[in-house]
Order: structure tokens, then C-alpha cells, then sequence
């Protein structure tokens, strides 16, 4: 999978609210009513994630969740970064 160039991931952005580079890294952070909400979210994230081989950077602190995506493999942001984000929000009831 090839990196993307920073054109092609700006243009991106503009279609995946709440996501921001940072660097090597798109990050996004998601708050729920509450920790079984948040641990929905993650179980639901999880299977999606195994199903595309593309897994995240993600940390959980009560009704908090945390994410980070890169390409490790590339070292850098590939298609599979922007296609989890958007999946991600999906899961998380966003468009
Ligand atoms: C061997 C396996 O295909 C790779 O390690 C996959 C697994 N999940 C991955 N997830 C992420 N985020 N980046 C990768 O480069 C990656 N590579």
C-alpha cells in the first residue's frame, strides 16, 4: 500500500468530520454517554478492524476513546487510514 501525498489526505479530511492530522497519524477523539457505550463502540470498531487487517492506536478512559491511525507498514497514511476513519465514524453514528 502506497503513502498518500499531503494533497490527497487534506482532501480527504474535508469528508471525515472530526478527523485531524498529525503528522504520520489521523486522530480523532470520541466521548459517549457512558463506559458501556464506549465499549460498544470498541467491540464494534475491533471486528471492522480485523475484517480489513487495519487495526488502530486507541486508548479508553471511562466514556472516552482515543484513536490514532497510520499505516505501520508504509510509515505513513495509506487508503486503509481513510477508509477505517470513515468506518469508524459509521460505528460512532456519524456521517
Ligand atoms: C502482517 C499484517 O498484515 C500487518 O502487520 C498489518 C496488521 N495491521 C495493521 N494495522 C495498521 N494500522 N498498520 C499496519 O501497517 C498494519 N499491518
Amino acid at each position: 500500500m502506497e503513502r498518500l501525498d499531503d494533497d490527497t489526505v487534506a482532501a480527504a479530511l474535508d469528508k471525515l468530520p472530526g478527523w485531524q492530522r498529525n503528522g504520520d497519524h489521523l486522530r480523532r477523539d470520541f466521548k459517549f454517554a457512558d463506559f458501556n457505550a464506549a465499549w460498544g463502540f470498541m467491540s464494534r470498531v475491533a471486528l471492522l478492524a480485523e475484517a480489513m487487517n487495519h487495526h488502530p492506536e486507541w486508548s479508553n478512559v471511562y466514556n472516552s476513546v482515543s484513536i490514532g491511525l497510520s499505516t505501520h507498514d508504509a510509515n505513513g497514511l495509506t487508503e486503509l487510514d481513510l477508509k477505517l476513519a470513515a468506518a469508524i465514524n459509521d460505528s460512532a453514528g456519524d456521517s
